[in-house]
């Protein structure tokens, strides 16, 4: 017993010394971090202050360097939040995501900007690219694709008729729960609330257990959630954030049928995003409808050996080209069998935009 107690004070002891060290290590930080927004300042008084492309390459560093015992994910996170404290000594970032309080969209955002950046729920898709386009926000966070639901449409039409760029990427393993509130009598649910998306990633577990449950769609897992803060007979679909949000309690945890259910999403800027080391591009492409007008697009790509990592087809908005295509590849913009090849494709094609070049997604 005393022999513990003194390797206990004596750890204590040492644990103190540590944080003492990392305190003052986290400050000298800081002050690097303000000494660097006041070169950004004297270079251009318009300067931007997230640096996506170095934060990307801070945390692979760290990952890299990291023996444990904590696992390099662990210790990214921390990292993600002292550099997160670090900017908003230079400047506090907003941003915009799609609502309200307690979606996966805000999750996203913290996870991608940590938690001192301001986060600001919006109503619908168009209204975050609005607020960036407009300079209320400094940046967007939008759902592009789910693993199992596939693609957000809505994000990639809204693209169309506007100018926004890609600046990042994150990606967030969704857990959905099944959640009531203290005065629900839980043994008498018989109406589920959630976001459809969320009913078809759930749609196997929610056949076995709540066959006779009245399924009723909302248009957010967070609205859901706040719905049976008052109804004694209801579910809601949701995940731990909302849960919080409004204080439920959980009968079923990690109800989705996949287990490796995740959904990407999108941060939006009006930046463009220097090389990271690690990097994807996202085009947009109008091609006439022909014969082998899909080979004709991704024969280049092929030709100089670039990964492509998705490719969706809409219908174009305008009705003059039938064709649009989404595509997303590895590499960035500045690489010169990237250039080469977008130079092709832009031949070919009746439109090319670049959405952006952006690290990927590194936590
Ligand atoms: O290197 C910079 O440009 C910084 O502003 C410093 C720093 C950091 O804390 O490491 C902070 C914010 C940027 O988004 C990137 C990195």
């Amino acid at each position: 017993m005393s022999d513990t107690s003194i390797n206990l004070d004596e750890l204590r002891q040492r644990i103190d010394q540590l944080d003492s060290d990392i305190l003052n290590l986290i400050s000298e930080r800081a002050s690097c971090a303000q000494q660097v927004a006041h070169v950004k300042l004297a270079e251009d008084e318009d300067a931007v202050f997230y640096r996506p492309e170095r934060e990307a390459q801070v945390l692979r560093r760290i990952m890299a360097l990291n023996k444990g015992p904590l696992d390099s994910e662990e210790m990214a996170r921390l990292f993600r939040e002292i550099m997160s404290a670090c900017l908003a000594l230079e400047q506090p970032v907003k941003v915009a995501y799609l609502g309200p309080e307690g979606t996966f969209t805000q999750q996203a955002a913290l996870k991608h900007f940590g938690e001192s950046a301001v986060s600001l729920p919006m109503a619908a898709i168009d209204e975050v690219f609005r607020e960036v386009e407009a300079g209320a926000v400094h940046y967007g966070v939008v759902p592009v694709e789910n693993s199992t639901e596939g693609v957000v449409n809505h994000t990639l039409d809204t693209f169309m008729d506007s100018s926004i760029k890609i600046c990042g990427e994150v990606v967030l393993r969704i857990h959905h729960h099944l959640l009531v509130s203290e005065t629900t009598r839980r043994d008498k649910v018989s109406r589920i609330y959630s976001h459809p998306q969320s009913f078809a990633q759930c749609r196997k577990w929610l056949d076995a257990h709540y066959p006779h449950a009245e399924r009723v769609p909302v248009s957010s897992n967070a609205e859901a959630a706040k719905l049976v803060k008052t109804e004694w007979h209801s579910a809601a679909i949701a995940g731990d954030m909302a849960a919080k949000l409004y204080g439920l309690e959980h009968i079923a945890e990690k109800i989705e049928d996949s287990p490796d259910n995740s959904t990407r999403f999108l941060i939006i800027g009006n930046q463009d995003v220097p090389m990271a080391g690690e990097d994807k591009t996202s085009i947009v492409v109008a091609m006439r409808n022909q014969p082998g007008t899909l080979h004709a697009l991704l024969e280049p790509f092929h030709r100089h050996q670039i990964d492509l990592t998705r490719l969706e087809t809409r219908p174009s908005r305008t009705g003059v080209w039938n064709y649009v295509f989404f595509i997303d590849f590895k590499g960035h913009r500045d690489e010169p069998k990237v250039a080469a090849v977008l130079e092709e494709v832009q031949l070919r094609a009746a439109d090319l935009r670049v959405l952006g070049s952006y690290p990927i997604g590194v936590l």
